[in-house]
């Protein structure tokens, strides 16, 4: 079977593959609006510092948007209870089977893995600077969330240079700005 990543899942393959393909899905677009509270971020504690961190997450879009990724043919026993990937994408519980299209003009069909309906993950939109504000201070158990955005960030340049992802681009930039500021020391 297929799984497509969006996510960490494009730069962070801690399991077994038969086979690793960049392409896109339609019809999403990549969203920094679901909170990490078990890799990038921590439970919100009022009266300090601690706060939940931004991770990616799909929401829809119209046909002429494109998520680009990265699909791994792999074993079926991935996904069985407990697996590792499975508690990994506990807070992406909604999953889909999307048609994959490879850059090498392939396509198949893929299992997605969506951010939860948990209100209390769902974070959704706000203000570009307000994001990257706490993507810059949030930090969790697998490491500061900055640097799960400047990985995917860098995925994308390296891996799809001639697709600009606007949303992440920004993002990149905003936090890349306030680190070589004092406004979050
Ligand atoms: N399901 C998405 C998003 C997955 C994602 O970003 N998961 C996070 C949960 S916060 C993760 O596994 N993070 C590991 C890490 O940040 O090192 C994907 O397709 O890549």
């Amino acid at each position: 079977m297929w799984i497509f990543g969006y996510g960490s899942l494009t730069w962070k393959a801690d399991f077994e593959f038969h086979r690793r393909v960049v392409g896109y899905i339609k019809g999403y677009k990549r969203r920094f609006w679901q909170a990490s509270i078990d890799h990038r971020g921590v439970q919100q504690q009022t009266w300090t510092f601690f706060q939940p961190g931004r991770v990616v997450t799909l929401v829809p879009g119209d046909l002429t948007d494109i998520v680009w990724g990265v699909a791994y043919e792999v074993s079926d026993e991935l996904l069985s209870e407990g697996s590792s990937l499975n508690i990994r994408e506990k807070s992406y519980q909604e999953r889909r089977q999307e048609t994959v299209y490879a850059a090498d003009g392939a396509s198949f069909s893929a299992l997605v893995f969506i951010g939860t309906s948990d209100p209390s993950l769902r974070l959704g939109p706000a203000p570009p600077e307000d994001m990257a504000r706490q993507i810059a201070r949030a930090v969790g158990p697998s490491g500061p969330n900055s640097t799960y955005l400047f990985n995917l960030a860098t995925f994308m340049r390296t891996e799809v240079p001639h697709y600009k992802d606007e949303h992440l681009v920004q993002l990149e930039e905003l936090v890349k700005h306030l680190q070589d500021t004092v406004q979050i020391k």
